[in-house]
């Protein structure tokens, strides 16, 4: 495993949750549709936040959010799934993995390198995968081109938010990945692979995130709290 926590070491197990979130903001910062420094501190508080969350609290939220996706429908018919791997604070979408719904169910994760022009590519991920870091350190399998999908391979794609509104527009890192890999086939109409599953912490939600051209809006957010469907 390359000297990353073992998966059963980044899932945890239930603790008592201390924090429930609940985080307010300047007018400017949530109105304001197109001001990139707006964008940038709304991005920077949020990720704050989320960095001070104690892992009890971690450990409980991922649970919760488990719970809420497992009874979607969306989960229950999609066979590739792709995740990612925490950091700094995001829910933790991993214990979806040793769900018994989820026995039959192919797993991905992110990974950047050997991906072309800034567009993710999606590695198989089990228990067992051997891991390496990309260029944010973050963990990602290691396994030859050819095993690599595109979204458009995969049933679901379950992506972390920094922020999030409920018309299904949401805040990223920053680095433009997920977008720029959704940009050519985010035109179809009638788009079925993959739906878009967003996921966060409930405090991550306001009332509009900034929105950009490229935006692809998301079918579904899931918080430790609840599931949203976006009605479009
Ligand atoms: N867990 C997880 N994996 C993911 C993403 C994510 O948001 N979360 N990504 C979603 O797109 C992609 C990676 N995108 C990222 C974009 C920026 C940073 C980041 O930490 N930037 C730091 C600077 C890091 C450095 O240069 O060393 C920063 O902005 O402070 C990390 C990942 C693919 N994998
Ligand atoms: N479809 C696209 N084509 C070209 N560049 C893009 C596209 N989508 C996003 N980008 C670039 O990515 C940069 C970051 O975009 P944005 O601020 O929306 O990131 P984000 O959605 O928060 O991040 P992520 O998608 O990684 O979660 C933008 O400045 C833009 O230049």
């Amino acid at each position: 495993m390359c000297g990353f926590p073992p998966v059963h070491q980044v899932l945890g197990v239930a603790g008592r949750t201390t924090i429930a979130g609940g985080f307010l903001f300047s007018e400017t910062e949530t109105s304001d549709s197109s001001d990139p420094v707006s964008k940038g501190s709304l991005r920077r508080t949020m990720r704050q936040q989320r960095r001070t969350l104690s892992p009890q609290h971690l450990q409980q939220a991922a649970l919760a959010l488990s719970r809420q996706i497992l009874q979607l429908s969306h989960y229950k018919k999609a066979q590739r799934i792709a995740l990612y791997w925490p950091m700094q604070g995001e829910i933790n979408p991993l214990p979806l993995m040793y769900h018994r719904l989820s026995r039959h169910k192919q797993f991905y994760l992110p990974v950047l390198s050997g991906s072309f022009a800034q567009k993710l590519r999606f590695a198989p991920f089990h228990g067992e995968s051997r891991m390496r870091p990309n260029g944010f350190r973050i963990p990602e399998p290691q396994v030859a081109a050819d095993l690599l999908m595109t979204p458009q391979d995969l049933d679901l794609l379950i992506l972390p938010l920094v922020a999030f509104d409920t018309e299904g527009y949401r805040l990223g890192m920053g680095g433009g990945f997920y977008d720029r890999s959704l940009a050519s086939i985010s035109h179809r109409q009638h788009w079925q692979h993959p739906r878009l599953l967003g996921v966060g912490h409930a405090f991550q939600q306001l009332d509009r995130v900034p929105r950009e051209p490229w935006d692809v809006p998301l079918s579904i957010i899931c918080t430790d709290l609840a599931c949203h469907r976006i009605m479009v």
